[in-house]
């Protein structure tokens, strides 16, 4: 049912996106947060998050929020260093491409339509980078190493510091919302952060740079052209900062929800990881970007949180199959759809693999 739903908006068969819209949930008050997040992620996967507690800005320096909302003025700057990326000349772009390793390791700048989920072309450039690896110390996986920064004579010092900082802080929010969403189960407040001891230094961040469909496509009832393919995210969680553009969609109950951009909020959901450790409590959901109604150019900043490279990838119990029977995993989660042998992957070996496979030659 979901799978041919899908196939329909594959084809271009637009359907009316609902008025249901995700809840916001305010992170300051970690009891009501706890319910509302179990809520959201057996619901939707997904929620918009606001606020901090007090102990996360003690605990991790985070400047990201302010009062029970996000740092506004943090936020124009990383989005403007986003657009500073991605308005550098060719030959500086071509000067900080992701190396073509084949192996998973995506840092660098990804050209126009030089990857996608499916077989439709994804109408977007990309840049990605992440933990800052030590050059002194050989990388201990493939999705470790260096990053690949533009010169500072293409990209200035001060955009590429914003960037730097917003990773920490989006790496930050992640382990505190691991702490949230133990509780949120019930579980202790480390359970689910002991599965990422290091797992910011194989997480990525990816700034998107999302264009109509007519800056490739030769006529108007082409439809083999989307911004993000129909997918589910792999990992742990995945954060979101949004411009006001539009585009973002979750698939709920057959209907794909509009994510708007809402001022001092991030959008949050959960990968296939969390949702198998979850056992399928909470959902890993189908979203996509589309283009539809706007010939405007679309940015966002999407963190993706990762456990650790060696964290084991555990097999799906039955009442995950159940689950899967009721339609709330999906065919696009390849945790769960059987065609892995799980016992023989860990986590960072699955994800380097994933990566590998949406290349594209751009
Ligand atoms: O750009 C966005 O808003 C989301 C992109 C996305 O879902 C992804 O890259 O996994
Ligand atoms: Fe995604």
């Amino acid at each position: 049912m979901l799978a041919s739903r899908l196939r329909q908006s594959l084809r271009g068969v637009r359907r009316m996106s609902s008025a249901r819209t995700l809840p916001t949930i305010d992170l300051s008050d970690q009891a009501s947060a706890a319910a509302a997040l179990d809520a959201a992620f057996s619901t939707y996967g997904c929620c918009y998050i606001t606020g901090c507690n007090r102990s996360m800005r003690q605990e991790y320096s985070c400047t990201l929020f302010a009062g029970h909302g996000i740092n506004l003025e943090k936020e124009a700057n990383v989005m403007q260093a986003a657009h500073e990326v991605f308005r550098m000349p060719a030959a500086a772009k071509k000067a900080c491409e992701r190396p073509n390793t084949g192996n998973g390791f995506i840092r660098g700048f990804i050209g126009l339509g030089g990857e996608s989920g499916s077989e439709l072309i994804e109408v977007k450039e990309a840049f990605s980078y992440g933990y800052e690896w030590p050059s002194s110390s050989p990388p201990t996986n493939p999705l470790q190493g260096p990053n690949v920064w533009p010169s500072s004579a293409a990209f200035p010092t001060n955009h590429k510091k914003a960037l730097q900082s917003y990773f920490t802080d989006l790496s930050n929010v992640s382990k505190q919302l691991t702490t949230n969403m133990s509780l949120a189960l019930g579980q202790p407040a480390t359970y689910f952060g002991d599965y990422s001891q290091a797992g910011d230094t194989i997480s990525i961040m990816r700034a998107f740079h999302y264009f109509p469909y007519d800056k490739l496509r030769r006529n108007a009832s082409d439809t083999n052209y989307v911004g993000s393919s129909p997918h589910t995210d792999w990992g742990f969680l995945t954060l979101i900062l949004q411009d006001p553009t539009g585009g973002l969609q979750f698939y709920h109950e057959g209907d794909w929800i509009d994510v708007p951009y809402v001022p001092g909020t991030l959008v949050v959901n959960g990968g296939d990881y969390l949702s198998l450790l979850t056992k399928g409590r909470w959902v890993s959901p189908v979203h996509r970007v589309v283009n539809h109604h706007t010939d405007k150019e679309r940015y966002s900043m999407v963190y993706f949180y990762y456990p650790d490279y060696d964290a084991k990838i555990p097999e799906p119990e039955t009442d995950t199959v159940a689950a899967r029977q009721a339609g709330i995993a999906s065919k696009l989660n390849t945790l769960v759809d059987g065609s892995l042998d799980l016992s023989s992957v860990s986590f960072g070996d699955y994800i380097a693999s994933k990566w590998a496979n949406v290349q594209r030659s751009s």
